[in-house]
């Protein structure tokens, strides 16, 4: 199981670009990755954010369907996350960042998993108002 973090602040949503393998530098997907043995979705979400992108998160809930990736040898789950206080996210193990609005989401090149999980995600963003970050104190 290979889980990513739609991490939504503003009405946008972040997308971190590949370094590797090869074949995927430069494509873009949401950060995270394989759930470890004994460890929960939501757990290996916290860690992978931790690691790549030396924030915390706050996990809610699915967004778009699993989605079968490598000929059926793994699945893509994606969850709406948020990010916790002030912690703002760092490129640790990505070639970029952009954090993307509703009409944004098309100008970068997902990972093929990820586009029906994107279109998913479209309308929860516009549904998103933009407003400063913790706007009345929440
Ligand atoms: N993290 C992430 N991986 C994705 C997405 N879409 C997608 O097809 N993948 C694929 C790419 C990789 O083949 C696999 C995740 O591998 P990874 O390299 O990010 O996982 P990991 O951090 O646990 O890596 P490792 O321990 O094997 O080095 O899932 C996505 O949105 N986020």
């Amino acid at each position: 199981m290979v889980v990513g973090a739609a991490i939504v602040a503003a009405g946008r949503v972040l997308a971190c670009a590949r370094v590797n393998p090869p074949e995927v530098a430069g494509k873009w997907e949401f950060p995270g990755g394989k759930v470890e043995p004994g460890e929960t979705e939501t757990a290996a979400l916290v860690r992978e954010c931790a690691e790549e992108l030396d924030v915390r998160v706050e996990v809610a809930g699915r967004v778009g369907r699993d989605v079968s990736m490598a000929h059926g040898r793994a699945v893509l789950r994606v969850y709406l996350a948020r990010l916790v206080g002030a912690d703002r996210p760092r490129a640790l193990e990505h070639a970029g960042m952009r954090w993307l609005a509703a009409d944004e989401l098309d100008s970068v090149t997902w990972l093929p998993a990820d586009v029906p999980v994107v279109a998913a995600l479209r309308p929860l963003l516009t549904a998103e108002p933009e407003r400063p970050d913790r706007a009345g104190g929440g």
